[in-house]
């Protein structure tokens, strides 16, 4: 309920300054600092009665993210005393407020270069697997989610360059904004993303050949504006192939978490991406066994449709814990074709309970990258 300041002639009074506070402290949605900070914010004035008025300057006037930081903004000034109502208009940044904004945001990221735009303090995962069709994406997505709602700052870089399948996931049908140059992450279910298919359409084919693809994966490093982060998953292609290679030479500080089903050919061609690991010198944070066994409801009969042991034996393999082992279920399939995550979409299914527990039992491996050249240049 609302408390209302009254001045002496028994009108509501604002403190304006307590007001100007409370709005500039909204986060912008994307870049996760205050509009006030951003100098997004052009005015805040009080009416009669109350009655506010908020001006927000956008970074692209087509920003998809108008609804948000209006309901943000009206709920932060409702708060402050006196205020009877609020309304927010928007307008658009100049050209050169946003050159100005982007600079900012490149300068507050240490030293400028990809690895260490990420800050010393995010883990890293690299979500990998032998094989196509595991489920990688699926346990890179739900995984994210299931962190980000316990409360993690996180990123995905879907990384699976001719197999992209985190818009289709997470349901986000935009393009990231873009500010000369700089590119925003899209933000959905809590999770910060970048994909390569953001930028093709779906009907078009990835044709981009390897030193054009190390190109964009490394933009999507450097040209990002991540923020900060506490987890940054990557989606890998599946193998070993050259675009794996580079994009771990990337992120040297990145741990492996190995994805397979429980058939034995599985595991056998996962155990490469281990080898992979072990000649990169990569910690490996454990594996994941996806599709693990059929659940009947009606039943209560657990079926092991692609048989059993693949996960624990990769991990004793690896030398590692078996972290997870997610179900063969419906509802995870269900998610992922209506682009809703089964961890928020579908929170009591058995999968999306399995990713909980999987995302509290992640374990955070670090190593030590002192002493690791960093093959990339600073970004001007
Ligand atoms: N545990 C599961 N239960 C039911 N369906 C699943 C499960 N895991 C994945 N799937 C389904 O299997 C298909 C392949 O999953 P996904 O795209 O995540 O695999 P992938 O290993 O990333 O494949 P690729 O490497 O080819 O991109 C999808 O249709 C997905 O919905």
């Amino acid at each position: 309920m609302l408390t209302r300041n009254r001045g002496k002639a028994g009108k509501a009074t604002v403190d304006e300054a307590a007001l100007r506070e409370a709005v500039a402290a909204v986060p912008d949605p994307e870049i996760h600092r205050g509009i006030g900070e951003l100098e997004m914010l052009r005015s805040v004035t009080v009416g009669r009665g109350g009655a506010v008025h908020v001006e927000i300057a956008l970074t692209t006037p087509a920003c998809p993210l108008r609804d948000r930081l209006t309901a943000d903004v009206t709920s932060a000034a409702t708060e402050v005393s006196g205020v009877s109502s609020v309304q927010v208009s928007f307008t658009s940044m100049t050209e050169r407020e946003r050159m100005e904004l982007a600079g900012r945001l490149r300068g507050n990221t240490e030293g400028g270069g990809p690895a260490n735009a990420l800050g010393s303090r995010t883990a890293v995962y690299a979500v990998a697997s032998g094989k196509g069709g595991v489920g990688k994406s699926s346990v890179a997505a739900n995984l994210a989610v299931a962190l980000a709602a316990s409360g993690k700052r996180v990123g995905l870089i879907d990384a699976d360059v001719w197999g992209y399948s985190v818009p289709q996931l997470f349901g986000v049908r935009r393009n990231p904004v873009a500010l000369k140059g700089l590119m925003l992450p899209v933000e959905a279910h809590g999770v910060r993303l970048m994909s390569v298919g953001f930028f093709v359409s779906e009907e078009e084919p990835v044709v981009w050949r390897g030193p054009m693809l190390h190109k964009a994966l490394e933009q999507f490093l450097s040209d990002v504006h991540w923020g900060e982060l506490d987890v940054l998953l990557l989606d890998l292609p599946p193998g070993t192939g050259d675009i794996t290679l580079s994009l771990l030479e990337l992120l040297p500080q990145a741990a492996l978490l190995a994805v397979t089903t429980p058939q034995p050919a599985a595991r056998n061609v996962a155990s490469r991406v281990g080898r992979m690991a072990k000649d990169m010198r990569m910690p490996v944070a454990g594996v994941v066994e996806n599709m693990s066994t059929l659940h009947c409801a009606s039943c209560g009969e657990h079926t092991a449709m692609f048989g059993s042991g693949g996960g624990q034996q990769l991990a004793d393999e690896l030398g590692t814990e078996l972290l997870a082992q997610i179900p063969l279920d419906v509802a995870l399939r269900e998610a992922g074709d209506i682009g809703v995550p089964v961890v928020t979409g579908a929170p009591l299914a058995q999968s999306a309970a399995a990713f909980t527990e999987l995302a509290q039992r992640l374990p955070v491996v670090r190593r030590s990258i002192a002493g690791l050249a960093l093959p990339l240049s600073v970004v001007n």
